[in-house]
């Protein structure tokens, strides 16, 4: 579970706040996707959530980020990462350089809290599966795709089996297979309890698998609430964000969208909705 309460953050050396007066709490195991315009605020909120903010990058925090009851701010970054595991956006920087295979770096942070090896063999294997990259188990971390190595950054986070998981963009460079690979494992993670905050700009994929969406615009939190509802809002055009082609397509059809009836995130909606315009 995360509490987030009137949280505001100040870059080093910079004047202007990036995050301003941010309010939000998200129980466990909630699937949670944040959108907003380049340079909202969300790769900074990420960071605030994971704790990197301020024990890595410094700067100047009010209010409160809570996870799981820990304050963020006054815990050290080694006790918060068994809570909450971050895959950022370049997941070439979260490569750990100290093992020569996929396995081995999968089984690192487990490794460092000292799990016994055969429970450490037996998550990475499930990892492996869930992900299907069993074949890449032998690999070099540093001879994969971009796509290949974003799957192990996510992997190497799952296996540790946190209570929060926050993803900056996790499939940007992965094809639409991997991609719908990567948010149906998120989707699964429901089940056990673990609570999934998803920056993403592929909205059509928040629209088919988030619980709720939150909308960052310039540092503030401007909307929140079900996928259906925040991403068909008519200010999402206004803020550079875009709307799903479901919602454009009903929106540019006029009359033969049927009247009174909500406006399409999903596929599924908006054939149900040309549907019974028939
Ligand atoms: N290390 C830093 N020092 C100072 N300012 C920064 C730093 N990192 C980011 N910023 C500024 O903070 C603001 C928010 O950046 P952030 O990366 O969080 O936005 P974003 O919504 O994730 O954007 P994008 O979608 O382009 O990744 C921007 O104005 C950016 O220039």
């Amino acid at each position: 579970m995360i509490t987030v309460d009137k949280l505001g953050y100040t870059y080093p050396e910079t004047a202007r706040p990036v995050l301003r007066e941010i309010d939000l709490n998200v129980p466990s195991g909630q699937f949670l996707g944040v959108v907003g315009p380049s340079g909202a605020g969300k790769t900074t909120l990420a960071q605030a959530l994971a704790g990197y903010i301020p024990h890595v990058l410094g700067g100047e925090v009010t209010g409160r980020v809570e996870i799981g009851g820990l304050h963020v701010v006054d815990t050290p970054l080694p006790d918060l990462v068994t809570r909450v595991g971050m895959v950022s956006q370049n997941p070439f920087n979260q490569i750990s350089g100290a093992k020569f295979t996929v396995a081995e770096e999968l089984a690192f942070g487990l490794e460092n809290l000292g799990v016994p090896r055969q429970d450490m063999l037996i998550a990475v294997r499930e990892v492996l599966r869930r992900l299907r990259i069993e074949h890449l188990a032998e690999r070099s971390p540093y001879e994969l795709s971009g796509g290949q190595q974003q799957l192990v950054a996510l992997g190497a986070m799952l296996v540790m089996n946190p209570d929060v998981l926050v993803l900056d963009e996790p499939t940007s460079q992965l094809d639409p297979a991997g991609s719908r690979l990567v948010f149906e494992a998120l989707g699964e993670l429901r089940s056990r309890d673990i609570t999934v905050v998803l920056i993403e700009h592929k909205i059509e994929r928040l629209a088919e698998f988030a619980d709720r969406v939150v909308v960052l615009v310039d540092g503030e939190l401007r909307m929140d609430g079900p996928p259906g509802t925040v991403l068909a809002a008519p200010e999402l055009v206004e803020w550079g964000i875009g709307h799903t082609r479901f919602t454009t397509a009903a929106v540019r059809a006029g009359g033969r969208w049927p009247s009174g009836a909500a406006l399409p995130v999903t596929l599924d909606q908006a054939l149900a909705g040309f549907g019974g315009a028939r």
